[in-house]
Parts: C-alpha cells; structure tokens; sequence
C-alpha cells in the first residue's frame, strides 16, 4: 500500500494496529467488506471525508451532500474524470489515445444520440420482440431462464443497432466479440497498471484487449469503410452513431482502425452497465412478483394498448420509472460514485486537502441513504407515488447529489437519457410478456469487485407466457 504524509491529516477507517502493516490490513478489510467500511466511515466521519487504504493506495471518499458537490465542482484541470477512469481501466492504452485525449464521442451522445430516441424506438421493439421470441418465446409452463444471459445478448444487439446499425447488430461474431471486449479490458489493466509508464505503450500490444480490438477491426472493418466512402460521396443515408462520428470526428480519428476503436469504446460504456443495471431491476421484480408485476403490467397495458412503443408513451411510464429509480438507488451497481483523480491539490472549504496524485469518491451507501435498515427498505413505487400526490416525480435519469447511479455534474452518464429508454422498453415488453418469479429456494446475490458490486450473472428465474 503507497502511503503518503500528504494524506496524514485525514483520518482513516478499518487500518489495522500492527506498525508497518496498518494500512496493508486497511486495505484486506476495506476489500473484504467495502459496505461496512464505508458506513463506519460515516458513523465515524460523518460530515467530514475519510481514507480507506486498497493494495496500491489510498482512496479518500465523502459521505456528505455537501462534500461531493463542493468536488464535483472543480475544474476539469484540478480534479479529473478521465484520469480517474484511465487509474480503473487504463483505457488510454487498453482501448487506445485517441479515446482518452480526443473524447469527441461524448457531446455526440449527450446530443445527437439522445435526441434520436424517439426515432430509434421502432427499430429497437422489432428486435426486441424477435430476439425475446427466439430466447425466451412463449412457454405456458414455468420454466427457468437464464435471465442474464437473454438480457446482455438484447442490450448488446439493441445497442449496436443504435451505435451502427442493423449489419454491425446482426453480425453475432462481433456482438459476442464486443461483449468479450469489456472484459478482455479488464484483464489487460490489471497487467497495465503496475507497468511502468514509459513501457505501458508497447505491453499494451500483447495484452487481449488489443487482440479482440483487432479481431473486431476483421469483422466490421470493411463495412465501416463502406460507411466512410458512402459519406465522402455524399450518399450517407443512415442516421447512427457511427454515421455522427464520421461527421465530427478529428482528422486523426477519421479512420477504420479509429472509428472501430471508438464503437468499442461506446460498447464498453454502454453494454455491461445497462445489463447489470437491467438484470438486477429483473431480480427485483422476481423478488415481489405479486407486489409490482400486476401493477406494472397494467400501466404498460393502459399506456401501450396496442404494443405500439413510441418514445412519448415509454416517457408516461411513472410506476416503471419509480422502479428504476428506486433499483438505481437501492441496488446501484457501485459502491463509490463519481471518483475524481486530482491533478492538482484540491482543498474542501474545511481545509481538508485531496493532494495530487488521489482519488476522491463518493459513498453510496450513505449518499443513496441506505445506513439504516428503513431506509434501505426497497419501495418501488416510492417516487410515482410523489406524482399522485401532485409533486413532481423526481426521474430515474434526474441526478443530484443523493442520486448517483449515473453520477452527477458535468460529467453525469451521457448516456442515461437512451439507456433508461431501452431499459424501460426491454422491461416494459417482457412485463407484459411473461409471467416471472424466482426460483423456490434461491435469492439473487451481489458480487463485489473492487469498488463495483455486481448482480450475479448464473441465477436462472422462472418464466412462463403471461397468464
Ligand atoms: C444503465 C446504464 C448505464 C449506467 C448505470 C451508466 C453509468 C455511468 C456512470 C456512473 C458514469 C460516470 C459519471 C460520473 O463520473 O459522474 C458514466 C459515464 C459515461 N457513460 Fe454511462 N452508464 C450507462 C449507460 C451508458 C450508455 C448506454 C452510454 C452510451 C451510449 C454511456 C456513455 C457514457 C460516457 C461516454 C460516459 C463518460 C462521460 C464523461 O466522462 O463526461 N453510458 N456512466
């Protein structure tokens, strides 16, 4: 563990007694239980920040409101997103520079991407419709489901329908190659990290991450050449995502191999958040069946009568959205939010200083209120319930410094805005579809990883044709 005087003056959590050895066993009991080590910091802390020690160095984390608005605040130049993302993935060699120094892709998706929902929504139900009829189809008994598996094959599919169309989507060598990919990065940061800087350029080209990059490159290359002529002739007729970045892309970035590299890095962003995001509003709702999918269900029927999904009518969904927000905010796929690398000190109004070179992050557990057992209460109809008495619905894409399943400020998910369109169209549709519960006997459990905490990919739910 890298230890620093700079950090001395912020009190630490779990660290254990043995000199020499403290924060090694900060770290084991930080890593052992990051929950718990993060409410006693609030407990202990409970307005200040404190420091928990990980097995390369030490991370300091807020659990007030207050706090983390004060860092989101900073200056991109003082404390950083990208810096902090490039520490977790290393992705400015797993994924490539260009993502790192030039992300042109990101207005493109607060911008172009969101705005485009409402035309994507009839291309995105043919899919989903036929690909829940090919996974699923129409069974009148129960039968068990592996449900995460039907999920991330959707999600990848829908999402690349959006990101490239319908040749890149229906290709199933690239799909399963673009989920491999995230994982494949995550194998090679692991080996990028502790490399020293000046040779992390060429180990980048052994790790399997530049392998599946260049496989990916095989399969889609030549339609993504296609794309490019079509444009330079004046003939580009498809509105995509891969269409707005051959329009605003830097020269440097105008490129198959580059163009490639960033759908990949949109898959990255976009795949495995919206699985674990949508897998476990699933689990949530085989947790109470009798308690939410009749209600749900009707909604859907009352708004959606015919299965004519249009963005509008998605968007009129309280009661589904209430669910989504209250899975974003009781079961978030996080334990920390929004983590910012300082470039530079950065001093709280307290004179609390992050020093260059560390991360800050925000608590989950305690900014999303889940200390105590009542309010960690999962209430699914908790925000809809604002609507009907005649408040305004607070919204599963609204972020603020409670509500950090997407982060929060500047640097909020752009993506939130098409993601929980899609989610809501994918749920929405096997709501009305099936009937779902768990399996006697079984419970959805969370695996953590670090700071992440993930729902567990292998439980099989039971489904049968809607009744
Ligand atoms: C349920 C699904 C998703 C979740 C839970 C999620 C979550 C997040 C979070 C927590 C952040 C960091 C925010 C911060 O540090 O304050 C983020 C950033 C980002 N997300 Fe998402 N995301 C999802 C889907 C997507 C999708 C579908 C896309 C693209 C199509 C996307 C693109 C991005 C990008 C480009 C950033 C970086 C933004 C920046 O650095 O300014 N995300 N996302």
């Amino acid at each position: 563990v890298v230890r620093s005087r700079k950090t001395a003056h912020i009190p630490s959590v779990r660290y254990g007694q043995i000199p020499g050895f403290r924060s090694w066993q900060g770290a084991y009991a930080y890593l052992r239980d990051p929950e718990a080590t993060l409410k006693e910091g609030y407990e202990k802390y409970p307005d200040g920040c404190f420091k928990v020690a990980t097995l390369t160095s030490e991370l300091i984390i807020v659990s007030s409101t207050e706090k983390l608005g004060e860092y989101l605040a900073a200056p991109d130049s003082q404390l950083n997103v990208q810096d902090a993302i490039n520490e977790g993935i290393q992705f400015q060699w797993t994924m490539g520079p260009g993502v790192y120094f030039r992300p042109y892709h990101i207005p493109i998706v607060r911008g172009k991407m969101t705005q485009n929902i409402a035309n994507m929504v009839p291309a995105l139900q043919e899919e989903i419709t036929g690909l829940l009829d090919a996974s699923i189809g129409h069974p009148a008994d129960f039968k068990e489901v592996a449900i995460h598996d039907v999920t991330i094959d959707i999600i990848a599919k829908v999402g690349n329908l959006a990101l490239a169309g319908p040749v890149v989507a229906h290709n199933q060598a690239y799909i399963d190659a673009a989920i491999q990919y995230t994982l494949d990065l995550m194998v090679s940061a692991e080996f990028l990290r502790p490399t020293p800087v000046v040779a992390k350029d060429y180990v980048a080209y052994l790790t399997p991450a530049y392998r599946s990059k260049k496989k990916c490159e095989k399969m889609i290359g030549g339609y993504i050449q296609e794309r490019l002529k079509a444009t330079d002739a004046g003939e580009a007729k498809t509105q995509d995502m891969l269409q707005w970045l051959i329009d605003s892309a830097p020269p440097e970035e105008r490129t198959m191999p580059q163009l490639n590299e960033r759908l990949l890095a949109l898959n990255v962003a976009a795949i495995h958040t919206t699985t674990m995001t949508l897998t476990n509003a699933i689990y949530t709702l085989c947790t109470e069946p009798e308690k939410y999918l009749p209600a749900l269900r009707e909604e859907v029927h009352q708004h959606i009568p015919d299965s004519q999904f249009t963005k509008e009518r998605i968007d009129s969904l309280s009661k589904l959205d209430s669910f989504f927000r209250e899975c974003g905010r009781v079961g978030a796929i996080g334990t920390l939010a929004s983590g910012r690398l300082a470039r530079h000190d950065f001093t709280f109004k307290n004179g609390t200083v992050i020093p260059k070179g560390y991360m800050v992050s925000g608590s989950i557990p305690v900014l999303h209120k889940l200390v105590s057992p009542e309010e960690a209460q999962f209430d699914g109809f908790r925000y809809s319930r604002m609507a009907e008495e005649g408040k305004k619905q607070m919204q599963a894409v609204s972020t603020s410094n409670d509500y950090l399943a997407f982060g929060h400020g500047r640097h909020a998910c752009p993506g939130r805005f098409f993601a929980a369109s899609e989610m809501k169209q994918i749920f929405a549709n096997m709501i009305v579809r099936y009937d779902m519960k768990l399996t006697l006997g079984t419970k959805p459990m969370r695996l953590y990883i670090g700071p992440a905490k993930i729902p567990e990919t292998k439980l099989k739910i039971q489904m049968r044709a809607a009744q």
